[in-house]
Parts: C-alpha cells; sequence; structure tokens
C-alpha cells in the first residue's frame, strides 16, 4: 500500500475536468481517500489545425497515459472515444461507469430540426462520420470544418449567446452557422444540454465508437489503493463494457481510427448484445449499414462480434468506401 499521496489526473479542458470530477466523487463516494488534482496539458489542446488531419490517434490521450505511466498520476479519466484502440502495456481500463448519453445533438439556430434547416444551411462539425452522415440525411447542407471548445463552438450558431465553457456568457457571438453537431453527453456533461435542438435519432447518425462513455485508467497493478481498486470494480457497468467492447473491436479490426467515417453502437437487448455500425463515403453519397448480434454476453463474446461484423464490412467493401 503506497504512502504517497493518490493522484488523479486530467486534461484542463471544461469538459475533461467536469468527467474527472464526476469520476473523483464518485469514488469519493465508495472509498473517502483523500486525493491530489493533477493537470495535464496535451497535443490535442494546444494544436489548432483541423482535428481530422491531426494525423495518428489519440492526440487527447497521449500526455495523460504518459502521465500515469510515469507515475505523475495514479488515475486518469477518458472520454472513451478518443482513446486509441490499442491498450498500452502497462496501463489498464480498470472502469467503464455507465455511459451517458451515445447520441449526437444538433444545436441549430431558432429551435430547428435538422430536417427543417433550410436548403444549402451550414452546419459545423471536425468530424468526417458526422460530416459523411449529415450529408447522407441532407446531401444538400454545407459542412464547416469547426473546432474548439464546445463554448466556442455553440457561440457559431447564428443569435446564439456566447457561451464560455466556465459557464459564463459573455457578448452576443456573431454567429456564422446555422447548426453544429456535438455529443449530447458532453453537453449534458457541462449543463449547456440546453442548447440541443434535436437528439439525432442512430437510424440517422451512429455514434463513434465509445462515444458518451468514459474510461478510468489505471497502471496494471493497480491504483495503488486497495480501496480505489474495489470501487472501480464496483464502477465498471457491465453493459457498457461489452457494448464498447464490441464497437471497439469492430474499429481495431477495421484499423480505422477516430477520425474515420464509421459509427458504430452497442446495445444489450435483453439477453443479446447487438452491435448496429456504418461505414460512409465522406461525401455522404454512399454508406453502408450492417447490424449483428450474440448471445454472448461476455467481453470475449462481445470482442468476436465487433471482429465478425468488421470482416463482413471489409468483404463487402468497406475499406474502400471510407477510404481507410
Ligand atoms: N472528440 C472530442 C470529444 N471527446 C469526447 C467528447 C464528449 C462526448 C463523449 O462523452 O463521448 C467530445 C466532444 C464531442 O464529440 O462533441
Amino acid at each position: 500500500m503506497s504512502q504517497s499521496l493518490f493522484t488523479i489526473g486530467t486534461r484542463g479542458s471544461a469538459l475533461a475536468t467536469t468527467q474527472t470530477g464526476t469520476v473523483a466523487s464518485e469514488l469519493q463516494e465508495r472509498c473517502a481517500v483523500p486525493y491530489d488534482t493533477v493537470l495535464i496539458k496535451t497535443e490535442g489542446d494546444v494544436t489548432t489545425g483541423p482535428l481530422s488531419q491531426l494525423g495518428g490517434t489519440g492526440v487527447f490521450a497521449a500526455a495523460l497515459r504518459q502521465a500515469l505511466y510515469e507515475g505523475t498520476c495514479d488515475l486518469a479519466v477518458h472520454s472513451l472515444k478518443d482513446l486509441p484502440t490499442t491498450q498500452p502495456t502497462g496501463l489498464v481500463i480498470a472502469a467503464t461507469p455507465a455511459r451517458a448519453d451515445f447520441r449526437d445533438a444538433l444545436c441549430a439556430r431558432d429551435g430547428l430540426f435538422l430536417a427543417e434547416l433550410p436548403e444549402g444551411a451550414s452546419v459545423g462539425t471536425g468530424s468526417p462520420r458526422r460530416a459523411a452522415q449529415l450529408l447522407a440525411f441532407r446531401p444538400d447542407l454545407k459542412i464547416v470544418d469547426i473546432r474548439g471548445n464546445v463554448g466556442t463552438r455553440l457561440g457559431r450558431v447564428k443569435g446564439s449567446p456566447l457561451q464560455k465553457d466556465d459557464g459564463g456568457v459573455g457578448r452576443t457571438a456573431q454567429g456564422d452557422l446555422d447548426a453544429i453537431v456535438l455529443a449530447a453527453s458532453g453537453l449534458e456533461r457541462l449543463g449547456m444540454g440546453s442548447h440541443i435542438t434535436e437528439y439525432l435519432d442512430p437510424e440517422i447518425m451512429l455514434p463513434a465508437p465509445g462515444q458518451g462513455s468514459l474510461a478510468v485508467e489505471v497502471r496494471t497493478g493497480g491504483s495503488g489503493h486497495e480501496g480505489v481498486d474495489a470501487a472501480l470494480v464496483a464502477m465498471d457497468d457491465t453493459d457498457t463494457r461489452l457494448a464498447i467492447t464490441a464497437e471497439r473491436a469492430l474499429l481495431a479490426r477495421l484499423e480505422a481510427g477516430c477520425a474515420a467515417p464509421i459509427g458504430a453502437l452497442g446495445t444489450v437487448r435483453g439477453h443479446e448484445l447487438v452491435l448496429d455500425s456504418v461505414a460512409c463515403h465522406p461525401t455522404g453519397a454512399d454508406t453502408m449499414r450492417r447490424s449483428a448480434r450474440t448471445s454472448r454476453l461476455t467481453v470475449d463474446g462481445a470482442y468476436a462480434l465487433g471482429v465478425a461484423l468488421a470482416e463482413q464490412l471489409l468483404r463487402e467493401g468497406a475499406a474502400e468506401l471510407a477510404g481507410l
């Protein structure tokens, strides 16, 4: 048992600190270990180029993982969808807490729904997956590549007040877009759910693998605190673990990163795990939707389901279609 103070590492963004805070307080309820929070700056936070061109996966997670590995912190909370599918040696995802809303959310001017946006409306997103699925549903839309924190993005919507990530509201922004698409979970965690004008149905928009889920990572040997390790076991949500295992196995087998136009959603329904997936041409001109299910409700069963569905997609030309 380590004598040193237990430390939790976090990125500095409002979303990261909120997510870390949520996990930390849940840990506190189960095991009152005193802890310190250490702020870790990551490449993804300082680079300003288009997200889809940053190259490589895991820019948000790499520095945090390095800090965990080196012992600068004992536990890290990640957005699961930002984690590369290859698990680094020496680190382990000790808990996947119950998933929040997995859907993508439209934040449009004047309360509009996606189907109500005028012909040629501009929609901001930095995600090729969102862009392709938006265009598949509405080929007339003009997709604008945006990035930045959630508050900055919301400020791009016409007529919206400029929301700061600290919850404050600044001057009225001169928005230039009719709408943006963000993850519902991120907006809700930040208390900005009121900006959502439509929760996009997975029939129209399948989420990124892991979207809405958190990953609590520690070193392979554990957090160094027995109480914390036991609390993490208790925090792990089985249905979430199965769903994200299948989604990430599919992504890994496709050899696709988080910037690929691939969507996947696992759902435990009764005694089955259902995996829905989509591979898109980046222009949205063509999409391939395939689903599979298994009654093997184990991590191995979920992994095998993801691999099998990915292999079906590959057999049917998903790599060429999605430009993988
Ligand atoms: N890549 C950015 C990112 N990483 C995690 C989330 C929040 C969504 C989640 O919890 O999965 C977001 C923002 C977004 O996609 O809108």
